[in-house]
């Protein structure tokens, strides 16, 4: 099944330098007719600008369709005139948005309010008191006044001045021109602001966000500027017009789904792709590679000429593929580092354009890397930058190549401080310093979130998050799963429930009666043992046995902070039977094994030529289920965080081969599980449970992605009544989890608990059949289980009931609670169960939820 044609179909040379004319471009009116393309032409914006201090700069951005039409419609009206009259770069607000011409606006609705309600908002310019007659202004700022009081803010939203018990009669006379005196500062107004470039932030320093920013000793009115007459300084006008008459695209930008690649943020130059998992990143920047190392708006020439990508180690040779794929071996030359392919055999070698390497391998050849002219910097899985401290992150800040992607399937949406740190790494200073935009968006958005915060507090959130979506979003680009859910099978995921063993249980109770968890109950938490206590409880659930091997290696040592550990575990070996041998263990002692084993013995046995992507988070457990495979003949291969570099690509290719015969691939979903195509199997079982939702979802787009043959079935496995159930419950909650919450490095120890939630968390729920269907608040009993059939006959009004999909489920975001409730659900004394995989293994399930996406394609 392809989405498009292949490769190699993409012409031209490289050496002949073909011209390209640039997207023309200039502000359109708002009525410009915007109709000519197909309107699902979704565009990969690139493009070339000069600037005065650079001449040869290349700004990236991502753009979607509507907008980039009217570019195109543009260029058509400056045809046949020199296109470089009408060309010009999109500028967005300037820093500085003042409004000189709409006093009647903030002034006539303050009028009409009461004198303590009124507020408007000024530009100003500031200097200390003094009796000079020329003043040297100091800087930049915002004056508030509001009711008899003046606030004066500084352009990175800190207050700088207070004054109160003005005149009222003064203030409301403020205009243009007037000079005050507030908390020993001179100012002298230089505009009006208006309410809403207040609000959303756009009058400080950073919200324009289009040109850099302008030293403050200037008054605000000079920040207005066209970045694109700079430009045409620069060269003369008749340089100018033969570069672009000389320019002819390679392609017809009005052909059907034409991508077309011009400048959208003068002066910036990064980008993060962030399109869900699946839907092509890579080939996406293929793409972009290829048409950049070959053209350019300037006289045609290439804008890059050099690309850097960076990836984890699994994806390395991924990406070499993924270029042969689509460009054949070769219109461009890629270098692969490795233990074998040194980096200095590249900077030999003038054939070379494009260096893939690891992050980690990144780390060690920096000295190298920075003696590089790089013009394109790729980050891909490029979450991992969030954090500015670390050294993978300062080791890319280094680099001096300006223009940088990342890209990453999980963006950071829920923390503001690391999505400042990925902006920042693309645009430096876009968003101004860590401390202003601290200020001026993070502090009113937290802020406006609080149960207790005012109408005001709330608006002034709302528009400030809304701002800072509009500024980056001019440079982040995410389309979502659906927009290839056409192509792709039906997908069948299951929440299985399975009964714990006798064993599990009595280890359990043992554990949760142990001196640890009871002093964590009473709020010590020095040190964090209640970590230790949840990962006891976790391996428990995967497998007493693992639980046992923990006693007994903690039995060896001695160290205090080992004592403290060891207090989990007081009494239990007296629980194991006396001749235990974990390397022995029964599959029946987990309730989870269990299950699994007679899922592979019914997958093996009626879909024989289907495979299994087995997934943990843990060694020792993907330990324990190779076991299993060798115990029962499967043939089996496996990637984990030990598994040579070199060899991963080989690995997955070999298991997503038709001829492999291997049944299995045992996958650590943390070492391994990002970015990589397991297309070769169909069903996918997960088989221990992660705090982050975004680790779960990643393993999960493994299999059900673009070359998908069969229908795809997930199976989530989790212990009923236990602490794998409160922490799916936590992954699907509301709170925790409203929005797009999708961040791979947050593991249980970013985690804060309450007590009241370790209470929970260290509860085992033994009569429940499906602990999270009871916190549902699900009207349907086990008597009346929700099928199809029954859930249509449901009044509109009753809390469980499918209906209609109210919410879109196939995008790859977290499920949440109300969402659950729509899925299929039964328990396991559900006579007729509809599914022959599940019918094969409800002994031993207590309860499941069951979704189908793309039901309509057919099984
Ligand atoms: N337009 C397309 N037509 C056909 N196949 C495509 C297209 N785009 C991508 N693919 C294929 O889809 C598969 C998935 O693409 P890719 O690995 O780039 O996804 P991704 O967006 O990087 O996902 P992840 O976030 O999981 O890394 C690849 O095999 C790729 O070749
Ligand atoms: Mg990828």
């Amino acid at each position: 099944m392809r989405r498009s044609v292949a490769p190699s179909q993409l012409q031209g040379n490289p050496l002949k330098k073909p011209k390209f004319i640039p997207p023309g471009r200039s502000n359109p009116s708002p009525n410009e007719e915007i109709t000519k393309l197909n309107p699902e032409t979704e565009l990969f914006e690139v493009a070339a600008n000069k600037s005065q201090n650079d001449s040869k700069r290349c700004s990236l951005s991502l753009l979607h369709a509507k907008e980039s039409t009217r570019e195109i419609n543009h260029r058509d009206n400056c045809s046949g005139k020199s296109c470089s009259e009408g060309f010009s770069f999109p500028t967005i607000d300037p820093p500085h948005t003042v409004h000189s011409a709409s006093t009647e606006l903030t002034v006539s609705t303050a009028k009409e309010e009461e004198p303590d309600n009124l507020v408007k908002y000024f530009s100003v310019v500031w200097c200390k008191a003094s009796k000079k007659k020329h003043k040297k202004w100091e800087g930049d700022a915002v004056l508030i006044v509001k009711g008899r009081s003046l606030t004066l803010k500084d352009l990175e939203g800190k207050d700088i001045g207070k004054g109160i018990g003005y005149r009222f009669k003064d203030l409301e006379k403020i205009d243009e021109g007037q000079m005050l005196m507030i908390g020993g500062k001179e100012i002298e107004v230089m505009g009006i602001i208006s309410p809403d470039d207040f609000n959303s932030g756009k009058c400080f320093q950073l919200g324009g966000g289009g040109s850099a920013i302008s030293s403050s000793s200037q008054p605000a009115k000079k920040y207005f500027s066209s970045p694109f007459k700079n430009v045409c300084k620069l060269d003369s006008k008749k340089n100018v017009q033969n570069d672009f008459q000389d320019c002819k695209p390679r392609h017809d930008p009005y052909a059907p789904r034409s991508t077309i690649i011009s400048n959208r943020m003068n002066g910036r130059n990064g980008a993060i792709l962030a399109d869900e998992m699946g839907l092509g990143k890579t080939l996406q920047c293929v793409s972009l590679i290829w048409t950049l190392q070959c053209q350019g708006p300037y006289g045609g020439k290439p804008v890059i000429k050099k690309t850097l990508i960076v990836t984890p180690g699994s994806l390395v040779n991924n990406w070499r593929k993924e270029f042969q794929k689509w460009l054949g071996s070769e219109r461009i030359k890629i270098f692969t580092v490795d233990q074998d392919h040194k980096i200095e055999e590249f900077i030999k070698s003038p054939l070379y354009s494009v260096l893939i390497i690891s992050y980690e391998m990144l780390l060690r050849s920096l000295d190298q890397i920075k003696n590089i002219k790089f013009d394109l910097l790729i980050c891909d899985e490029g979450h991992r930058l969030k954090n500015s401290a670390i050294k993978t992150t300062t080791a890319l800040i280094s680099l001096s190549c300006e223009k940088r992607i990342i890209l990453t399937g999980t963006p950071v949406q829920n923390d503001l401080q690391e999505f400042f740190a990925l902006i920042d790494f693309v645009n430096p200073g876009i968003l101004g310093s860590l401390s202003s935009y601290r200020k001026i968006y993070e502090e009113p958005i937290i802020l406006s979130r609080e149960p207790s915060a005012s109408e005001e507090e709330k608006n002034l959130g709302e528009r400030r998050a809304a701002e800072l979506t509009r500024l980056t979003g001019l440079f982040i680009l995410r389309r979502t799963q659906e927009v290839i859910n056409k192509y792709l099978p039906p997908k069948i995921e299951n929440v299985v429930f399975c009964q714990p063993g006798a064993l599990q249980i009595e280890l359990y109770r043992k554990l949760l009666n142990s001196k640890a968890v009871r002093s964590c109950l009473q709020g010590w938490l020095e040190n964090s043992p209640h970590l230790v206590c949840i990962g006891a409880l976790k391996k428990l659930c995967n497998h007493p046995c693992l639980l046992f091997n923990s006693i007994k290696e903690k039995e060896c040592s001695s160290t205090s902070d080992e004592n403290e550990e060891r207090s989990i575990y007081e009494g239990l070996m007296n629980v194991f039977p006396a001749d235990y041998n974990p390397l022995m263990f029964m599959e029946e002692e987990s309730g989870k094994l269990q299950v699994l084993s007679k899922l592979l013995a019914i997958i093996h046995e009626l879909r024989p030529s289907e495979k299994v992507v087995l997934v943990s988070n843990y060694t020792q457990t993907l330990n324990i289920l190779q076991e299993v495979c060798k115990r029962h003949g499967y043939a089996y291969t496996r990637l984990d965080g030990q598994t040579p570099i070199h060899q991963r690509q080989q690995i997955v290719d070999g298991f997503n081969s038709k001829y492999s015969s291997d049944f299995i691939f045992l996958l650590s979903s943390k070492a391994g599980g990002v970015g990589l195509n397991l297309i070769g199997g169909s069903h996918l079982i997960l088989y221990d449970i992660d705090w982050n939702p975004a680790t779960d979802i990643q393993a999960m787009s493994r299999v059900w992605r673009d070359g998908q043959k069969y229908p795809v079935h997930i199976y989530r496995l989790l212990t009923t009544g236990t602490i794998e159930e409160k922490i799916y419950q936590r992954q699907i909650s509301k709170q925790g989890l409203s929005g797009t919450v999708m961040d791979l490095t947050k593991t249980s120890e970013h985690i804060q608990f309450s007590v009241e939630e370790l209470k929970n968390l260290f509860t085992l729920h033994e009569s429940s059949h499906c602990l999270t269907h009871d916190l549902l608040d699900c009207e349907c009993t086990e008597e009346k289980n929700y099928t199809d059939d029954s859930l249509e006959k449901l009044p509109v009004s009753r809390n469980c009931q499918l209906g209609p999909h109210q919410q879109k489920s196939n995008s790859l975001k977290p499920l949440s609670m109300s969402q659950l409730k729509q899925w299929k659900h039964f328990s396991a004394d559900h006579l007729n169960l509809p599914d022959p995989f599940l019918e094969r293994i409800r002994e031993n399930v207590s309860f499941f939820f069951q979704n189908i996406t793309n039901q309509a394609t057919a099984m």
